[in-house]
This record gives C-alpha cells, sequence and structure tokens, in this order.
C-alpha cells in the first residue's frame, strides 16, 4: 500500500563555488582564531572585494605552519584585503513610512512609562531596515546574501538578513506601528523567494536556499489585507501561495498515517534538502557529527541538524529521540503540531483570499483540505489524557513511501509550548468545551512562569528548551485565548501577555536593548543557551510587544517593573 511515492528521499539543493570557499575561510579562522568568540555565521556573511578565483589564489598562498596553521596576523591582514566586513553589502534604509508617533499609535496605552516606552521600542524599525546594497544585484557570484525586490527589517546583530518566520511577528509590530508599506515590502520579498525557489527561504542568504522555515506566508497576507484591504498584493500572492502549499503538501514532506478506523491522514513534517554541515554553522555542525563513522550516518545527522533549523525550534529536545544525547536528533522523524497548525492555517487563509479575488474554486478546493487537516490533527496529535496536542513520532525512518498505522505510545508526551497552538486556529478556539479543557491543561502544564511561557518542560542548555521564552511561542497562545471569545481565557491571556510585556521593559531599562528570547523563571532577564551568544535587536520581540501593547492596552496605574 504505497500511498505518497517521493521522487527522492534524499534530496540536496546543490551549493555553490563561493559558499565552499567560504567555509573554508571559516574552518581556517577556527584554527588560527580558536573556538572561543568565533562566530562561524560571519565568515559566510563575508562578501568578496575582488573575483572567486582571485580570493582563492591568494588564500592558497597565505603562509601556513608545519600543521597548516595559517598566524592570526596572515589571516587578519588576508581578510582584510580580500572581504567586505559581514553586513556591509546590507545598507540602512530610511523607512518613508515611519512617523515618531504615528496617529492613533497603541491608543490604549495609557500610563505615561509605558508610552515613552513603546515609543523607542516604535523607533527601533528605524535601526532594523534595511536594503540590499546594488552591488549584490550586479555581482552575486561575490555575495551570499540574496538579491531582494524590496526594503527589508531584519530580526538584528548577527541575523542581518531575512527570517522567515520571524517576518509575521515583525509584521504584527508594523501594523501596530501604522508601517504598512514596509510590511508590504516584506511580503513582496518573500513572494519572489517563493516565485524563483518554490519555496519561502529559512532566510535570505545563499546557505538557506536547501529549507524553509515555518511557513506563515499567508497569515502575514492576511493580517495585512485585514488592515489594509488591499486587493493588489493578495493577487500577486495567491499563486505563490498555492505554490507553497504545494511544497509542503507533497514530497519528503508529506506523511500518511492510518488511524485506528483505518482512515488515511495525511500531515506534513520538517525535512532540510540538505545532508551537510550547515554553512553558518559548518564548524560546529562538523564537531557535533565527529561520533559518526559511517558517511550514510553523518549524512541523515546533517540532514536532522538543517531540519531542525528549518522549524524555527534550533535546537531542542522536541527533536531528540534521548534528550540528554544531541545525537539523536531526529526532526525528520516527528510529525510536529505547531507546523501542522500553520499549514490549516494557510489552507484557510488560501480559502478566504481566494474567495475574496472571485476564484471560488480554489477557495472550495482549499475549504475542504482544512477540514481533513483539522480532522488529521485531531485524530494524531489529540491527547484526551493531556488536553494537549502531542507532536507524533514516526517509526519506520524517514522514507515517505507507506503509510503508517498510528499508535497513542508514539505520540510525544512531553509538554512543549507548541502542544497549545491548534488553539490560534478559529476552528479550534471557537469550541468553548474544548478551551475550557486547553485553559486547565495550559494552567497545570507547568509552562506558565513568572515572566511568561515556557518553551518546554526540559533544561538541556539548547536554546529552544527551559528556560527561554520565545516571542512567537507567547503571542500564539495568548492570541489564541484571547480570540476564544470566553472571558476566563482572555483575562488569562492578558496575564501572559503582561509577564512578557514586564520582563521585556525591565530587560530592556537594565540593558538598553530588546532581546531575542527571554529567561522565563527570572524577570528582566535574557535567554541563553544554544551555539551563539545571545542576540539583540530584536524584530520578533519587538513585533509581540507592539502588538500586546495594540491588543491590551496598558493602564494608567498599572505597575511595569517585575
Ligand atoms: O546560525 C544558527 C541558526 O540561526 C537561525 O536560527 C535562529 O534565529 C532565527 C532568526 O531570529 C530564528 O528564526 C530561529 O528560530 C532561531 O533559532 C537560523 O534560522 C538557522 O537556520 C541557523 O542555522
Amino acid at each position: 500500500k504505497s500511498l505518497t511515492r517521493c521522487k527522492d528521499i534524499d534530496p540536496v539543493v546543490p551549493t555553490t563555488p563561493l559558499l565552499t570557499f567560504l567555509e573554508r575561510v571559516q574552518e581556517t579562522a577556527l584554527s588560527t582564531f580558536g573556538e572561543r568568540h568565533l562566530d562561524p555565521k560571519l565568515y559566510v556573511d563575508l562578501s568578496l572585494k575582488f573575483s572567486l578565483s582571485t580570493t582563492e589564489k591568494a588564500f592558497h598562498g597565505l603562509p601556513r605552519s608545519e600543521n597548516g596553521t595559517v598566524s592570526i596576523k596572515d589571516l587578519e591582514g588576508f581578510l582584510a584585503m580580500y572581504f567586505q566586513g559581514a553586513g556591509e553589502d546590507v545598507l540602512y534604509f530610511d523607512p518613508p513610512d515611519f512617523l515618531p508617533e504615528p496617529d492613533g499609535f497603541l491608543d490604549k496605552v495609557k500610563n505615561p512609562e509605558v508610552r515613552a516606552w513603546a515609543l523607542e521600542v516604535h523607533s527601533l524599525w528605524k535601526n532594523l531596515s534595511r536594503r540590499v546594497s546594488d552591488e549584490v544585484r550586479k555581482q552575486p557570484e561575490l555575495h551570499t546574501l540574496l538579491p531582494l525586490p524590496a526594503p527589508v527589517i531584519v530580526p538584528g546583530s548577527r541575523f542581518r538578513e531575512v527570517y522567515y518566520w520571524d517576518s509575521y511577528w515583525v509584521i504584527r509590530g508594523l501594523l501596530a506601528s501604522k508601517m504598512y508599506d514596509t510590511a508590504k515590502a516584506i511580503v513582496t520579498n518573500l513572494i519572489s523567494l517563493v516565485n524563483v525557489y518554490g519555496y519561502a527561504l529559512n532566510g535570505s542568504r545563499a546557505y538557506y536556499t536547501n529549507r524553509s522555515q515555518p511557513p506563515l506566508l499567508s497569515a502575514m497576507v492576511y493580517e495585512i489585507y485585514n488592515r489594509t484591504g488591499e486587493m493588489e498584493l493578495v493577487k500577486k500572492a495567491l499563486p505563490e501561495l498555492l505554490k507553497e502549499h504545494q511544497f509542503w503538501d507533497s514530497e519528503v514532506h508529506k506523511v500518511t498515517i492510518q488511524d485506528a478506523q483505518g482512515r488515511n491522514h495525511t500531515l506534513s513534517r520538517y525535512y532540510a534538502m540538505w545532508n551537510k554541515p550547515r554553512p553558518e554553522s559548518s564548524t560546529i555542525d562538523k564537531k557535533s557529527a565527529s561520533k559518526f563513522l559511517n558517511v550514510s550516518e553523518k549524512q541523515q545527522f546533517y540532514r536532522e541538524l538543517a531540519s531542525a533549523a528549518e522549524s524555527g525550534w534550533d535546537f531542542s529536545t522536541r527533536w531528540m529521540r534521548n534528550s540528554s544525547e544531541f545525537t539523536t536528533l531526529a526532526t525528520t522523524s516527528v510529525l510536529p503540531v505547531d507546523l501542522n497548525v500553520f499549514i490549516l492555517k494557510m489552507e484557510l487563509d488560501i480559502a478566504f483570499l481566494a474567495k475574496e479575488t472571485g476564484e471560488e474554486s480554489i477557495a472550495e478546493s482549499f475549504l475542504e483540505a482544512s477540514q481533513a487537516r483539522k480532522r488529521a490533527i485531531n485524530s494524531v496529535f489529540w491527547s484526551e489524557k493531556m488536553g494537549q496536542w502531542l507532536d507524533y513520532w514516526l517509526t519506520t525512518g524517514t522514507t515517505c513511501q507507506e503509510s503508517q498505522t498510528w499508535n497513542a505510545r508514539n505520540q510525544n508526551q512531553n509538554v512543549f509550548a507548541s502542544n497549545f497552538f491548534p488553539l490560534w486556529i478559529d476552528l479550534f478556539n471557537s469550541d468553548a468545551t474544548l478551551v475550557e479543557t486547553i485553559m486547565r491543561s495550559l494552567r497545570s502544564s507547568g509552562l506558565i512562569c513568572a515572566a511568561g511561557i515556557a518553551t518546554s518542560l526540559t533544561n538541556s542548555g539548547q536554546q529552544w528548551d527551559f528556560p527561554n521564552g520565545w516571542a512567537p511561542l507567547q503571542h500564539i497562545i495568548v492570541e489564541g485565548l484571547a480570540k476564544s471569545g470566553s472571558q476566563e481565557a482572555r483575562s488569562l491571556a492578558e496575564d501572559i501577555a503582561v509577564r512578557w510585556i514586564r520582563t521585556n521593559y525591565v530587560g530592556y531599562k537594565k540593558t538598553g536593548a530588546m532581546h531575542e528570547k527571554y529567561n522565563v523563571e527570572k524577570c528582566g532577564e535574557f535567554g541563553g543557551g544554544g551555539e551563539y551568544v545571545p542576540q539583540t535587536g530584536f524584530g520578533w520581540s519587538n513585533g509581540v510587544v507592539l502588538a500586546f501593547l495594540e491588543e491590551f492596552g496598558w493602564p494608567q496605574d498599572q505597575r511595569i517593573d517585575c
């Protein structure tokens, strides 16, 4: 019973000669400068001043010691002579739709301290606004940065390029900031990536072409259309959304599960088209994979690493068969709740947007697809016992040839914030009894902490685990609760939002920056763990604070300190 045939179960997107070379420079930097303070991403973000062959020749001509090491002085000299600094090909761009205090900005924020801070967060859009330099378009072979047609908002710090799923929360913030043109520009860029590659890339770099990220393009289009009513963007987006849906609903991404009643359900998984170290973290990945001696085991591990990066949760015990052993990473063997929620949202959005543009048959078929995915989410992920939707472990390796028979034992019983994501979708949050059950389960889950919702309950040292809290996770759960129509759920949503706003505010006052992630155990402290030092800026954190303040406001007499 061969239900979902894959053309190719080991897809690999070809790399570029520039990337291959920059990875060698990265490797050399590691042996010259040492592991401490080395961010491998920096080296694959460099652009060349001269042709690749000239630069390679100079690199090979560098004096080397007997064991092949280049001295600090020689390497620094080579880098200064032949490369432009990372980020020099992304230029500051003054967003024309930015106003220091737009009309009607966060009307419900009455407390002057909070209002002043919200205006500072709003002004951070100017710091994060960029455009791709014309040089990239003229000589793309010298850059790993990809050309984009419109200006961008970057997350910040080491993340000097556009990121796919970050953009959704950036847009939510931009809409609160009334920066509609900037929001539309972001979507225009993502549409162009889908047009060229068939999917939205993890980010706008050559080394991100082998994978996507949590698919939220339809949700971005939906939000912008809701605010602006602009049909042109919808018409431009629709064909690309259909392409993106096809990407996630076919080939290696699609898995069929047969339930106890013999009904087949199709769901999607993350599956990067890559089986080598991630170029931006190549030195780190090689070290992690060093325990595998067999080539195909190594390749599979590299695929699991890249697939975890595709999930946006890089890295987390969510993808590990054994939570204390990183090499048991098995992302492609997981059917993730959140990915399927995002695709369900995509199906509903496409149905809605197609109806708006008069494409009745597309609307109808996507409505049907959404009903099927809702049934699949309930049949495969729902756990009556836990009152949550649980990720599902696939049993028979990673091929996509056969349907697998559902077994309750394959549901991952560990608690993750993503177990509550279906609540974000109206099909679920409109069911009052279900909302009651979910609230009870969330309250007793252990995830709600002093400063927000934890990513998981496992303190693994990975950044997508306890005690880190991430803006997107807070937002999806809070918005799901708030949209449900239950007063009690709205109060819980507001309670979580207040905790999150406070920690962002106090952290900002202490450090002068917005952070990529926060420690939910300690109000005002940013998060840690993972493979790079904590970053500031920060696109999605700014977006979520502004979106929360827009939704809930902040009364005059409510305290903002921890
Ligand atoms: O360089 C390591 C990894 O960095 C990115 O992941 C993290 O930052 C992204 C931007 O904010 C965010 O979207 C992601 O959820 C974070 O985990 C990048 O996306 C990875 O592909 C990359 O390997």
